[in-house]
């Protein structure tokens, strides 16, 4: 995974078809998305389940790209391990799950795997300052974690300046995770965001047997995003 700061639009199949992981993923990546993004939840740090590592392990062999694991789950450090043996390229946990995050990063790298740390809407940009020299990537949460489809939350905007102006020239992606769409994407895109996950707004219209609204999808959210370097 080499590190680039252009626009990569990760669809989450937190939106897909939950019967069709692997179609679902194939289809995407057809489509134009750059990352897949995987959200995995427990039922104890965000009030949703979904799945594990045994289904992260059995949708990789349908990614070529970027498998990228966002981890809504507490305790996080007892199955780093099994998630980057199902693969993931990139496991991001969240730095409000446990009071050992630098552990915790220290472990994904371990492992194999690209570190991402992500911040609830309540956690200040400050909480990545001693840790910029463990993380490959920031996400910034742009909702509250657990469900998709939720609405955008416009003060995260000044917390994306914040980062960016704190990584300065650091090789960290700052990632954004909730409510993007075509008219929020510009928004983070100038903020300095550079890793747009969209679940409902790519999935919209769409299925494995009609897959062609994904890709206009991706291109309309890549196209606003990508409006603000014109
Ligand atoms: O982590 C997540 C929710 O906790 C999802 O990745 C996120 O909500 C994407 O869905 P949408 O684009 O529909 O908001
Ligand atoms: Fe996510």
């Amino acid at each position: 995974m080499s590190f680039d700061r252009k626009i990569k639009i990760a669809p989450s199949i937190l939106a897909a078809d939950f019967a069709n992981f692997g179609a679902e993923c194939e289809a995407i990546e057809a489509q134009g998305a750059d990352w897949v993004h995987v959200d995995v939840m427990d039922g104890h740090f965000v009030p949703n389940i979904t799945f594990g590592p045994a289904t992260c392990a059995a949708i990789r062999p349908h990614i070529k790209g970027v498998m990228d694991v966002h981890l809504m789950i507490a305790p996080v450090d007892p199955y780093i391990e099994a998630f980057a043996n199902a693969g993931a390229d990139v496991i991001t946990a969240h730095v409000e799950a446990g009071p050992h995050t630098h552990r915790t990063l220290q472990a994904i790298r371990g492992a194999g795997a690209k570190a991402g740390l992500a911040l609830n809407p309540g956690t200040p940009a400050s909480e990545v300052e001693y840790y910029l020299d463990m993380v490959d990537l920031i996400c910034v949460m742009t909702v509250n974690p657990g469900f998709g489809g939720q609405k955008f939350i416009h003060s995260q905007i000044d917390k994306v300046k914040q980062l960016r102006a704190l990584i300065g020239d650091r090789p960290i992606h700052i990632q954004i995770d909730g409510g993007v769409d075509p008219i929020t994407a510009p928004l983070v895109a100038q903020a300095g965001a550079d890793v747009l996950v969209a679940g409902s707004a790519v999935f919209k219209g769409g299925s494995v047997s009609n897959p062609t609204p994904y890709g206009d999808n991706i291109r309309t959210i890549r196209a606003a995003a990508e409006g603000v370097w014109a």
